[in-house]
């Protein structure tokens, strides 16, 4: 897809019906030039004005072990909250993305949270699921890449892991956006050679019960 046809907003419904097409069909869509330009470069300007303090390194589960959690992955993230004109623009994108998705795959989709990633030079994501079957929160996994640029010999490829079927590579290109059903496909991120910049995203559903709010705000 063309950068130029998510640059205005009547030119957005395409690409939702592509992802959901491709959702429906693979289980996962790669759209390069999905985020409108002028929208990927305000988030990637926020990133490079955010205070550095404002990252920490990222966790896995519960996982208090900071040396495992090393060996498993190198990112560094900061919640994304709505607090910058940039943050609430992407959440309102996001918003509008699943409402689409419920409307065209009925996928009764809740809630998002999300995070900005930097992975530094050689850092890496070991092969993982986002979810686990049968605990139905995170349902549908999203990350949009804000490296203008981005060259094979650079790495840092997502790889998707599909059950039956070839590894997919994504390069993490400007605009990118991956979006993919969180308990089906096993994926990691390959070490990169430049620093990779990102925003990682989940959509979940209510699971909640008389005694238990999930997802709990
Ligand atoms: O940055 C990516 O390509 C994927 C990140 C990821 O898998 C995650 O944060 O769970
Ligand atoms: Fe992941």
């Amino acid at each position: 897809m063309s950068p130029s046809l998510t640059e205005n907003p009547q030119c957005v419904e395409p690409l939702y019906a592509i992802i959901a097409d491709a959702l429906r069909r693979d289980g996962y869509a790669v759209c390069r030039g999905a985020l409108p330009t002028t929208h990927s470069l305000a988030l990637r300007e926020h990133l490079m004005g955010m205070d550095s303090r404002l990252y920490y390194p990222a966790g896995i589960g519960r996982q208090q072990d900071h040396s495992l959690t090393r060996s498993v992955r190198q990112d560094e993230i900061c919640w994304i909250n709505g607090q910058s004109d940039a943050g609430r623009h992407w959440l309102l994108w996001a918003a509008a993305l699943q409402r689409e998705l419920n409307r065209r795959l009925l996928l009764g989709l809740f809630s998002f949270e999300s995070h900005f990633a930097h992975y530094r030079p050689g850092a890496f994501y070991r092969r993982h699921l986002d979810a686990f079957r049968g605990e139905a929160n995170r349902v549908l996994s999203l990350v949009a890449y804000l490296n203008p640029g981005w060259k094979p010999e650079d790495g840092g490829e997502l790889v998707l892991y599909p059950e039956n079927g070839e590894p997919v590579t994504v390069l993490p290109e400007m605009g990118t956006l991956v979006v993919f059903l969180s308990e089906e496909f096993a994926h990691e991120v390959l070490p990169a050679r430049r620093d990779r910049y990102s925003i990682a995203g989940w959509f979940r559903v209510n699971t909640s019960t008389g005694e238990r709010v999930d997802p709990p705000a």
